[in-house]
């Protein structure tokens, strides 16, 4: 991800609020570049975004920040110059130098300086030659028209709250309250190669930082913990609920979720997130790949952004039921080749994603069969399926001027010799973070005011509550797993290498398993590979779905059919069966969709 950043200083106030039917604007002031004093800029918040035009003696061009690339913004002074480095409000900005800024509670500010700064943060999505990537835009406006910095912080204000207003839909006149909800951060330790703490915290913990989104982060610390953890507590404190992992983790908060008498009514008000930081992150890639947001492998940009923006679709939900159990996924059922290579190529978890290719060759040089019966209800009418509702969910508010309080001062200036310290609330103690992310870093510590980092050593065991797990959710419209079929259900009996189902346009990153599948559309993708096929007709299936293209994959031993329900019945007691990537008893697997039931937050992009 590149950043860019555009310094532009006030030149003077224009005063009155325009108002234009289709765009309205809603604060207009003049800036201008300090180095180039001819550079005069316009700078307009309107509803579509952050324009800023330039003006030169006969043209003017324009560029717009659009309003869902912003994150958020923040009001600034500026720090203390060292002696020697020159204190001269009128050169602060000269060149190349450095801005050096600080809040305004700071004991190092400058006195000198009266301007107040304001920094609005965006992510601007930008097409390079071979991608679509996201770029990290800072647009500073120094406010100095008032000569009070009082004066010029008040209209530094005035903007940063006219763009929170706008960033949260919520009229202009309305001073946001106070009222905070926190997002719930699940975070597996364990999922791909180990990075998952790592990587939250040099890659969402700013992001959520400039957004001002706090959270209250929980590492697992074993199997089942996130299950546990969202069966147990009141989830309804949270705005949501990110799993930080692989496919697994969210499949846990999913079943958690499902395994609460409340289920209806907390799907229906805390969407579920996922940051993906496993070996498939098959839903993560999906979710992006809908939204035509960049999935770049360990980039969580675009699904930082989508925690902070609250926007939420339908997804599918499948009910599955085997002998022992009732479960709910998101994802895929599968049974032979695909499952397989998930399951063996554990093994190889610290390689990453890396693991599955290999494996997949393996796999293939020494082919399996396996023998059962395979029933479906097939799709007919494909063009006549429901179409997923979006939502936006409450946003997380701060008060005015609450940024700029001393606990936001260790997200710029971390001293990395330091101890690090945060916050819980403002005025409330502050505790020491018994930080997991100190073994691998020592340095800035990102957290947006008011979140909390729950230790390894704290607050586990009550976790293991002696409550029965009961599975809740929707009844089922299927016979029981024993019972006979409606006669209308397809029935294939033979050799199979595979049957994998899948709800989901991908079951990994490099996996576009079902091109034609929507986010929440009724449908199954059932991909049937009969025993009989060759090792190279594999390979080339194989090839053809690495780079995205099953859509004439159907042949005498290989097909793909829309199903709305399917039971798989195994001969043998030897295979594997898994369920968004995890093992499940072998033996007789059905399940059905559920299109209307869970939310899950999705990039802003449409
Ligand atoms: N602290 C923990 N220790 C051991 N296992 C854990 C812990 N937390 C979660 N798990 C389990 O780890 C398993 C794998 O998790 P996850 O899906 O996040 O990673 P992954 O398998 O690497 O990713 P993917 O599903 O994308 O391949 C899940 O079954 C989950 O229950």
């Amino acid at each position: 991800m590149a950043d860019s950043e555009l310094r532009l200083d006030v030149l003077h106030a224009m005063g009155d609020e325009k108002s234009d039917p289709k765009e309205r604007v809603y604060l207009e002031e003049t800036f201008y570049i300090l180095s180039k004093k001819k550079s005069v800029f316009r700078v307009r918040l309107t509803s579509k975004g952050l324009s800023l035009i330039k003006e030169t003696d006969d043209s003017s061009k324009e560029q717009t920040i659009l309003l869902r690339d912003i994150i958020g913004s923040k009001c600034m002074r500026s720090k203390r110059r060292r002696v020697g480095g020159g204190s001269c409000v009128c050169t602060s900005l000269v060149g190349n130098q450095q801005l050096k800024v600080v809040d305004e509670n700071s004991g190092d500010l400058d006195e000198n300086d009266i301007s107040a700064y304001l920094y609005i943060y965006a992510y601007v999505l930008k097409q390079s030659r071979r991608s679509l990537k996201r770029e990290r835009t800072t647009i500073t406006l120094r406010f100095r028209s008032y000569d009070k910095y009082e004066d010029n912080n008040k209209e530094a204000q005035k903007w940063r709250n006219t763009i929170k207003c706008l960033l949260m839909n919520e009229p202009i006149s309305n001073i946001p309250s106070n009222i905070e909800k926190k997002l719930l951060v699940l975070l597996n330790p364990k999922s791909g190669p180990g990075k998952a703490r790592e990587l939250f915290q040099t890659k969402v913990a700013p992001i959520l930082q400039e957004a001002d989104v706090p959270y209250d982060l929980h590492v697992t610390k074993y199997a089942n913990y996130a299950k546990e953890f969202v069966r147990t507590r009141n989830v309804y404190n949270w705005r949501g609920i990110v799993a930080v992992g692989g496919d697994g983790v969210l499949f846990e908060v999913l079943n958690g979720m499902f395994q609460r008498l409340d289920w209806q009514q907390v799907f229906a008000e805390v969407p579920l997130a996922v940051l993906p930081c496993g070996s498939g992150n098959g839903l993560a890639k999906t979710i992006c790949h809908h939204f035509n947001e960049p999935f770049i492998h360990q980039n969580m940009t675009g699904l930082s952004l989508a925690l902070a923006r609250g926007k939420s679709s339908q997804i599918d939900v499948v009910r599955v039921e085997t002998k022992t159990d009732i479960m709910f996924s998101l994802l895929s059922v599968g049974w032979g080749l695909i499952s397989d290579i998930d399951i063996e190529s554990e093994r190889l978890r610290s390689i990453g994603g890396q693991r599955f290719t290999l494996w997949a060759l393996a796999r293939t040089v020494a082919l399996r069969k396996y023998k059962g019966v395979l029933s479906y209800a097939l799709i007919k009418d494909i063009g006549n399926l429901p179409k997923p509702k979006t939502t936006i969910f409450g946003r997380s508010i701060s008060q005015d001027g609450a940024l700029d309080s001393p606990e936001t001062e260790a997200f710029f200036d971390c001293d990395e010799q330091t101890e690090t310290f945060m916050s819980t609330e403002i005025g409330k103690k502050h505790h020491r973070v018994d930080s997991w992310y100190s073994v691998h870093s020592r340095k800035t510590f990102y957290s947006a005011r008011g979140s909390d980092y729950h230790s390894m050593t704290s607050a586990g065991s009550e976790l293991r509550s002696p409550v029965q797990e009961r599975m809740y959710g929707p009844a089922s419209h299927l016979p029981s797993l024993m019972s006979e079929l409606p006669t209308h259900w397809v029935q294939e009996d033979g050799e199979f290498v595979m049957v994998h189902v899948s709800y989901q346009s991908h079951i990994g990153e490099d996996f576009l398993f079902a091109p034609h599948s929507r986010l929440a559309d009724g449908v199954m993708w059932m991909l049937i590979i009969k025993a009989g096929i060759t090792r190279s007709q594999i390979f080339s299936f194989l090839l053809k779905v690495s780079q995205g293209n099953i859509a004439d994959i159907n042949n005498e031993y290989i097909k793909m059919v829309p199903v709305s329900a399917f039971r798989i019945v195994p001969e043998g007691q030897t295979g594997y069966i898994t369920v968004d990537g995890e093992l499940v008893d072998y033996g007789p697997i059905q399940a059905e969709i559920f299109p209307n039931i869970v939310n899950i937050l999705v990039p802003d992009t449409k």
